[in-house]
Parts: structure tokens; sequence; C-alpha cells
């Protein structure tokens, strides 16, 4: 066999998809033998589901495959310095796999750069691939595109940067005949240049165009030859009929499991794979032999800087071109902020407690008692300084009123418990029949029987399974005993604050005594905004670019994972700066114009 130079060497490759033991199991290349000769047109056909892009795949090394060998370019694809991934390859995948906010202009441009392409080369190599291809206008984005016109510019992309192996999966589906036969002349030219060219198609009398034809069928090559020697074998006018024949023929002969041989019946001894040993490859037969200093390119060193610089282009220019994205950005802070303002983390208003007054119950007047405007729940008899005091339930339950928490009345305490346990109110309240006369002995007295301060003793139950709920409520009972006792110790002309709680708190230090909890949870929730908005833009041009194959395709032109991450998180970096001045200047200002009372610092910032 003649010995020339192989691009790319399959040796008894299998790849399957998911496990033997499960139904979705799905052997794809089954032993398969495929040599492609340095500077030709490889074409390979196969109806649709053979496994021709699972095979290019594990050329350019996306893809690895269950057992058997591939070497690409004189090395394992993946492999440290073998430039495929990467700059010595180019891949066209079936789909577009450009992103749709690009203009044509960029799809290409973005290529380029990440291939370390020097301005001018890209500029003159651009307007070269526009006029062979016919491309849209260069400021047309890729979306605004029909289907056959963004094949054309994700070709280009595939050729701007001059490969050594160009890889196309079906580039000319959709394209018309002039177009396509332009192309067709184009790859023989940069064949004859030594770029080695494999293409699949569908239109299988376009491959006669091509050097040689492997003809795979259910995982297996059915064939390799060139297409007149093809067209000889088979005794046939056109290729299409060929590969008819070969696929009658492979399903005269009984299946066999795909783990045996590769099928070498169905293929005509003088078409059968011509590799079927590790002798017959002229050239390599291990990657060590194969990463020969003749093989490793020149122009391989990493280009990381360049990649970097493209996958940043790339993302500001999606990022800035995506107006629904842009205005969530914006807005969606501001919203986020705005709502919880006006929903969350306010007190709590209007709560209702269940209250049993036993004193009231047992007055002349029933429970109305408070509400008839001539009682006088405190009378002071001056000759005597002594106070009556009468239903002084009343006033609790008055100045609980002040203090935003409204009494619904209940019979007994049973009761008023069960609705604190159904979660119809948040508490119950309980007042002793003879509370008035208690508490007046209590204060007057202070040292009293244990019964005495049992009914000058106001019973609570409160529900805590809402921790916001119950802080308040107990601030507010709080709040109603201090306003009651300095109101009932006011009307007996004693010093209001004869019964407090021995504890005074003083002015605060920063911040005002009442504040309210949304100042607390404010920056908390600005700091998860700050960095959950990120995580999600993030997020979704990852799974974007995913979906849309560009992320595959980016890979393989050799940028790596790690780098648009690292653009990504710097990207964002930059957003949250942005955000947190933001936050910084509304607050500085908040400051400025709120009262001195919540906390500012420092303090000089605070309006006086
Ligand atoms: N990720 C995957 N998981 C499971 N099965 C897959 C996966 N990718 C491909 N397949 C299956 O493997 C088989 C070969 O798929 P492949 O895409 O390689 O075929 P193809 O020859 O390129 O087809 P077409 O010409 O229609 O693009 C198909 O049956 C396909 O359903």
């Amino acid at each position: 066999m003649a010995a020339r130079p192989a691009a790319v060497i399959v040796e008894q490759a299998c790849k399957y998809y998911g496990r033997p033991d499960k139904p979705d199991f799905k052997p794809v290349l089954t032993q398969l033998n495929l040599t492609v000769d340095r500077g030709i047109i490889y074409g390979l056909l196969g109806p649709s589901g053979c496994g021709k892009t699972t095979l290019l795949s594990c050329i350019v090394g996306r893809r690895s495959l269950d057992s058997g060998n591939v070497w690409v370019l004189g090395g394992r694809p993946g492999e440290k310095g073998s430039g495929v991934p990467g700059p010595r390859v180019g891949y066209m995948p079936q789909d577009i796999a450009l992103v749709g906010e690009f203009t044509v202009r960029d799809a290409i441009y973005y290529f380029g750069r990440i291939y370390g392409m020097k301005p001018a080369k890209l500029k003159e190599k651009f307007a070269f691939l526009s006029s062979l291809l016919d491309l849209p206008n260069e400021g047309r984005l890729i979306k605004s595109l029909s289907g056959g016109q963004q094949r054309r510019v994700s070709l280009a992309a595939a050729l701007v940067h001059d490969p050594e192996l160009l890889i196309l999966d079906e580039p000319t589906v959709g394209l018309d005949p002039v177009l396509r036969e332009k192309i067709w002349e184009f790859l023989s030219e940069v064949a004859r240049g030594g770029t080695t060219v494999i293409i699949t198609t569908h239109y299988i009398d376009e491959t006669k165009q091509a050097h040689k034809i492997g003809l795979l069928r259910d995982g297996q090559l059915l064939a390799e030859d060139s297409p007149e020697e093809l067209l000889r074998k088979f005794e046939c006018d056109t290729l299409e009929d060929a590969f008819l024949k070969l696929a009658l023929r492979q399903h005269e002969i009984p299946r066999r499991r795909p783990t045996l041989t590769a099928s070498p019946d169905v293929i005509p001894e003088s078409a059968a794979v011509q590799y079927q040993s590790r002798e017959d490859f002229s050239v390599v037969t291990s990657s060590t032999d194969v990463l020969t200093t003749k093989d490793t390119p020149k122009d391989c060193k990493d280009k990381a800087k360049s990649r970097y610089k493209a996958v940043f282009i790339k993302s500001i220019q999606q990022f800035s071109r995506h107006p629904g994205g842009l205005i969530f950005s914006a807005l969606f802070p501001i919203i986020q902020i705005v709502a919880f303002f006006s929903a969350v983390g306010h007190d709590p208003r209007h709560l209702q407690l269940a209250v049993v007054n036993d004193e009231t119950a047992s007055s002349p007047f029933g429970l109305d008692i408070c509400s008839n405007s001539s009682l006088v729940p405190i009378k002071r008899i001056e000759e005597d300084d002594i106070c009556q005091q009468y239903m002084l339930s009343c006033w609790f339950l008055e100045e609980l009123e002040k203090n935003d928490i409204f009494q619904i009345p209940y019979n007994n305490t049973e009761d008023a418990k069960r609705a604190v346990s159904t979660g119809e109110l948040y508490g119950a309240l309980y007042f002793p029949q003879n509370f008035s006369e208690a508490l007046a002995a209590r204060v007057r007295e202070g040292d009293v029987a244990d019964d005495v301060v049992d009914d000058s003793t106001i019973s609570v139950w409160i529900d805590v399974s809402n921790h916001q709920i119950n802080n308040f409520l107990k601030r507010q009972m709080h709040r109603t005993y201090s306003s009651f006792t300095k109101r009932s110790m006011r009307a007996c002309g004693r010093h209001e604050d004869l019964v407090q709680t021995p504890v005074r708190f003083q002015d605060p230090v920063y911040g005002k005594m009442d504040t309210q909890m949304v100042w607390f949870m404010a920056p908390g929730i600005m700091i998860t905004i700050i960095f959950f908005l990120p995580a999600v833009v993030t997020s979704t041009l990852m799974i974007g670019d995913r979906l849309e194959g560009v992320w595959e395709r980016s890979c393989v032109a050799g940028v790596r994972a790690r780098e648009m991450l690292a653009v990504h998180v710097a990207l964002q970096a930059a957003v949250i700066v942005l955000q947190v001045a933001t936050y910084i200047h509304a607050y500085i200002h908040t400051c400025r114009c709120w009262p001195c009372t919540w906390r500012c610092r420092p303090p000089s910032l605070c309006c006086r």
C-alpha cells in the first residue's frame, strides 16, 4: 500500500451510549477502522443515525471511545500539545452552534480571536470568506438570518484560521446547488494546499468530488475507496446505487453480535477496509510513535490570552445585545428591593387576641362595661390618700388597642386556647375575676398571699411558631403593661414609674429604639440579590451556550471550560462591584435624607 501520511486513523473503535444492562443501551460504532490520508477530501456517508456525528466528535476529542484508538494529525485528541481540540482543526457541527446575538462579523471574529489571529489577517480572511460564501451583511444578527445563511456563516467560522484538518458535518444542507458547487471547489483547493477535509453529507452524489468515500452503516464501515473505484466495483452509475447495493448485501448476511468483527463478509474483498492489522498503518501504531517532532505543529503554543480575549468579547456582546437580560439585570434588584420594603419585614398590623375577661363578665354590664363612657376605673380619695380601683382590665385592653392589638372576646380559656391552636388567633389573654382588687392590694401592701398574686396576674398564651409575630406580641404586651401602669399610677397621684420594670433602656448609642425588622433584613436581602443575580445571568448564558452548541464548538476550537467560567466570574464580579457601588450610594443618600436615628456610620453622614 502506498505510504501516504495519515491525518486520521481510527482503529477498532467501539462506542456506545447508555449502560449495557439498561434498555437504552445503544452501540453506535462497532470495531470501526478508518484512515484518512493527509490532503484529501474524505466523504463520510451513511444514513441518519448510523454514527457519523459520534465518530466525528471522537475525532475532534469531544467524546472518547469505549474501546479502540484514534489518532489525529499525529497525536491523540485531547492530549497536551496535540492541537486537537484546538487550532489544528476546523469544526463545523451539524447544528449552527453560533451565538444568536452575534453579528455575522462577530461570529467569524470570535473564532479568529480564539485561534489568536492578528486583526489584519482576520479582516482579510473575513473579506475572502464573505465573497466565497456569499455571506449576508456583516452587521446582521445571526438569529435574524435564514437557515441557509446561518449555515454559510457557520462554515466560514470553521474555515477562518486555515486549519490542517477540516471536519464538516453536513455543511451543504439547505444550500443552493451553485453555492454547493462553489464550496466543493473551495474544498478541493484547500485539499490541494495540504488541508485534510472530512465531510459528511446527505447529498451522496456530491461526494463524487471527494478523493475517498467511507460508507458507514450501523456503526460499521461497509466500504472505503475512491468514488470511481466504488462505482467500478459495484458496477453502478451512481454512488447512491452503490450504497444501496452494499446495504442490501449487509442485510442478506445474518447479523452477528456487534462485539464481533466488522462484518468482513459484507464487504467485497477489493472494497474491504484496507487497514486490517497494525502493520498496515503506514504511519503510526501508537501514540508514542505518532508524537514525533515532525508531527508536532510549530504554531501550537498555548494561546490562552487570545482565548480569554475572545470569550470575554463574546460574553459582553451576548450580555449587551440581550435587551431582556439587560432590563432584567437593571430592574430585578430594584423590583426586589421595592417588593421587599413594601411587603416583608414590617411590624405586623391589626393582630387579634382572644380575651377571656372574667372581671368584666361578672360586672352588671357584662363584657360591654369597657365601652361604657361613664366607667371610671380609678377613683382617688384625697383625704384618705387611697385609690379605689375598678375594672382595670378595661384600661389594659384600651392600652393594648393603642398598640395595634385587638381583642376578640371568648367566654372561657379552653375556647380561647383552641382558637390559638387552630391558627385563628395568635394568642389568648385571661383576666381573673377580681383582677383590679388584687392588683390594688398587691401594689398597696407589697406582701400579699399567693392567691392575690395569681389574681392580679394576666395570663397570656401565644403561638410561638411565628418568630416575628411572637416577638412583636411580647414587645407590645410589655409596652401595654408599661403605659397601663403609668396611667394607673398617674391617676392615683403616684410616681408613674413606681411599678415599672426596674430596668431602663436609655437612648440607643446607634439607631432607634423602635427600629423595624425591615432595616435589619435589608442588607441581607441586598447581598443575596447581589450574588443571586450574577449566578442567574451566568447560568442562563452557560445553559444557552450549551443548548445552542456554542459551548461544544468553542471547546473544539480549544477554549477550556475553566476559561469560559473564569470570564463569566470576572464579568459578574464587575457587575457586582457596580451594584455594590450603587447600593453604597443609595445607603449614604438614605442616611443623609432620613432623620439620624438608625444605624449610620460614620454618624457625620446623618442629617442633624
Ligand atoms: N448523547 C446521546 N445519548 C444517547 N444516544 C445518542 C446520543 N447521541 C447520539 N445518540 C444515538 O446514537 C446514534 C448515532 O447518532 P449520530 O448523531 O452519531 O448519528 P448520525 O449518523 O450523525 O445521524 P444524522 O445523519 O441524522 O445526524 C443515533 O441512534 C442516536 O440516537
